[in-house]
């Protein structure tokens, strides 16, 4: 298979490295200038296992605007805002043929991408795999190899022969796929997880581990779950499992999936970047409004991220003012 991966950090040199090493022409692309020098000058991504082991694996990086190449599979992982950005920049690349598949969090990417591409050659879902990008081609794959999981759904919910041919490589890559075909359900799914563990382990500034020990992590956790829950079922999502059910598997993840963890908007919040927050708790107060109904948990968490983002930024204000004023 032919992969363009559409935003190398993180997620995109993950699967990119392990859809590499068996055999798929892979061709990573990005437009973060430090990113691509440094893959450029070390020709390669430095590539850790749980922080150890480093080795450098020889990849291919361009701009999106200097690669021409006919490609069977664009993989999107940017951040969510970014999305449209990048998919624009990488339009010359989609013909009649071409699959985009997001694994991204959130909600909102697959309807950005729906305005490239037909939707029958869509493939969402989900990684249930966590990963660092220690800086500029540097990256941490967190989990021995073959730990961690994707869920694969096609947007029409309707599997087809490409989409078979994507779980063989995933497969092959021991990166552990399975098909659904309930496409919001399983988005949701993992909305929840990054609802609690993301937002606030980025708002306490704590890893996964550190939050499932709190003696309290159960009563939170169901204070933002069943919430959102309502709003999915409200909005006609068919979730497979109960409520309590999806409790249990944040739980069990945080405390022994990636206890060690700091969630991918901690890693934003740590580089001065963006959150994903408004497409996690706060697609949950969006659908909510949707119906009639309120988010009152999910609202505050928004918030209070977005006052930790603008907090940071005056932090750094206020140091440049106290320099000058030396
Ligand atoms: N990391 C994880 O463990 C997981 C992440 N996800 C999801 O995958 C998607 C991609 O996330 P992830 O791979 O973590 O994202 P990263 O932030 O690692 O990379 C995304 C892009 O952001 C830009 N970028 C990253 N760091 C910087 C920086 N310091 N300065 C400037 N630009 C930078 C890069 O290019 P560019 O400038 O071109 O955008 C990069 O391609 C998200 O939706 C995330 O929620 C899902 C599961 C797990
Ligand atoms: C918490 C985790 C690793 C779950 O897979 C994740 O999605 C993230 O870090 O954004």
């Amino acid at each position: 298979m032919k992969i363009a991966i559409a935003g190398s950090g993180a997620m995109g040199l993950r699967y990119g490295v392990l859809l590499q090493e068996v055999g798929n022409d892979v061709h990573f692309l990005d437009t973060w200038d430090e990113n691509l020098a440094a893959i450029k000058k070390n020709h390669g991504v430095k590539v850790w296992r749980d922080g150890e082991n480093p080795r450098m694996v020889k990849v291919n990086v361009c701009r999106p605007e200097e690669f021409n190449e006919k490609v069977d599979l664009i993989i999107v992982f940017v951040k969510d805002m970014h999305t449209d950005e990048m998919m624009n920049k990488c339009k010359h690349l989609i013909d009649e043929d071409t699959y985009v598949l997001t694994n991204q969090n959130g909600i909102g990417s697959v309807e950005v991408i729906e305005k490239y591409v037909n939707k029958n050659r869509i493939i969402a879902g989900t990684a249930v795999i966590a990963t660092v990008l220690n800086g500029p081609g540097d990256v941490d794959f967190i989990g021995k190899r073959g730990a961690g999981s994707v869920n694969l759904v096609n947007v029409t919910e309707k599997p087809d022969s490409f989409t078979y041919k994507l779980v063989e490589e995933m497969k092959k890559a021991q990166m552990n796929p399975a098909l659904k075909t309930n496409y919001k359900g399983t988005l949701w799914t993992k909305l929840f997880l990054n609802a609690v563990a993301n937002t606030l382990c980025t708002l306490m500034n704590i890893t996964m581990g550190t939050f499932a020990a709190y003696s309290n992590s159960k009563e939170l956790t169901e204070r933002i779950v069943y919430e959102a829950y309502r709003v999915a079922e409200a909005d006609g999502v068919k979730l497979e499992q109960t409520r309590e059910e999806i409790v249990e598997h944040i739980l069990y993840v945080s405390k022994y999936g990636n206890p060690l963890h700091y969630p991918s908007m901690h890693q934003d919040m740590s580089t001065g970047r963006p959150t994903e927050v408004d497409y996690i708790n706060g697609a949950i107060v969006k659908t909510a409004k949707k119906h009639g109904l309120e988010a009152p948990t999910s609202a505050l968490l928004v918030d209070l991220v977005h006052l930790r983002e603008e907090m940071r930024e005056s932090k750094v204000l206020i140091e440049v003012v106290q320099k000058v004023t030396k």
